[in-house]
């Protein structure tokens, strides 16, 4: 079959909001062109990473995903880049509904190590691609997704809320161009789309869930990863190997860590940082030709 012409203002790349070379990497074997939108601050970058008292993991990935595709949404439009959907991610690990960041120093990845030792774990990564050029209006689309609990088998459900650039402020009331505000109210939105009670870690199954609205397109995958027994001696080898910082719960399945990695549903790339089925569709969906 010939190849179908091309739209001639089709995007050809990508614009990655991440630091992590490991989604430079994932992008690069999908053969996805991509340019890098990062923060000048790489502070104030960390904080859109905090962790609130309410948060469930689902709930904070995906606000995470948000603040940073928003963030790099605004950088762009202010130094007049030009127009490419952009593409952000985030990386949890959870351990009975607790949230296992990045470690901070080698104590607390020996901690992280020692606590998913002989256990299942989750892995959460959210991924949200903006399309670039439309405004984000008041947030409608749909959900698919599974999860056990009240919500079972396979949803579909339309979620509605306030974030809009058209008005001025998101629903919390707070300044709508302030990337974690949106993030926030868009995160609210979708909690009550996919109902609370599928939102907790230990409601959502692999593969997770998907939500699609006119210009923003959400991801959440979810693995569920068994770590062989560790003994002190594997855990302090490991943590003086370098390899468990810049990850979320202090190991690299596509590293050293591979060793410990006994068991694996779900998403591979999901786990490594970007879940490639679900990142190739969404961009496929917001009109990227690769
Ligand atoms: C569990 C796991 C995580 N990781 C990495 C993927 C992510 O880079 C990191 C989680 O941190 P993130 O905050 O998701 O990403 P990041 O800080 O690397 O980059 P940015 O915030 O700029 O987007 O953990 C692995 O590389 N392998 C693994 O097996």
């Amino acid at each position: 079959m010939p190849n179908q012409p091309k739209p001639a203002d089709a995007p050809h790349f990508v614009y990655l909001a991440s630091q992590s070379p490991r989604r430079r990497e994932l992008l690069d074997q999908l053969g996805v062109a991509h340019r890098l939108l990062l923060p000048d601050d790489a502070q104030a970058a960390e904080a859109l990473e905090d962790v609130a008292p309410d948060d469930t993991p689902a709930s904070y990935v995906i606000r995470v995903t948000l603040a940073k595709g928003f963030a790099a949404r605004a950088r762009r439009q202010a130094s007049g880049l030009p127009v490419a959907p952009i593409l952000a991610a985030d990386t949890t690990v959870t351990l009975d509904d607790a949230i296992l960041g990045k470690p901070a120093d080698a104590a607390q990845a020996t901690q992280m190590l020692t606590s998913l030792s002989g256990r299942t774990h989750r892995v959460l990564t959210g991924v949200a691609v903006f399309d670039g050029k439309s405004a984000i209006g008041p947030l409608t689309g749909s959900f698919t997704g599974r999860a056990t609990g009240a919500v079972t088998g396979v949803v579909t459900r339309v979620a509605t809320g306030t974030v809009s650039e058209r008005g001025t402020h998101a629903a919390d009331g707070t300044a709508a161009s302030d990337p974690l505000a949106l993030a926030r109210a868009a995160q609210h939105a979708f909690d009550e789309g996919l109902g609370r009670a599928a939102s907790g870690a230990a409601a959502l199954q692999p593969p997770g869930i998907g939500w699609q609205g006119p210009a923003l397109r959400l991801a959440l995958s979810v693995s569920t990863v068994r770590v062989r027994v560790l003994t002190a001696e594997d855990i302090a080898r490991y943590v003086a190997s370098g390899e468990p910082f810049g990850k979320a719960g202090a190991y690299g399945i596509q590293g050293r860590g591979a060793e410990f990695i006994a068991e694996l549903h779900g998403s591979y790339s999901g786990v490594m940082g970007l879940p490639l089925f679900e990142t190739a569709a969404a961009l496929r969906q917001s009109g990227l030709s690769f």
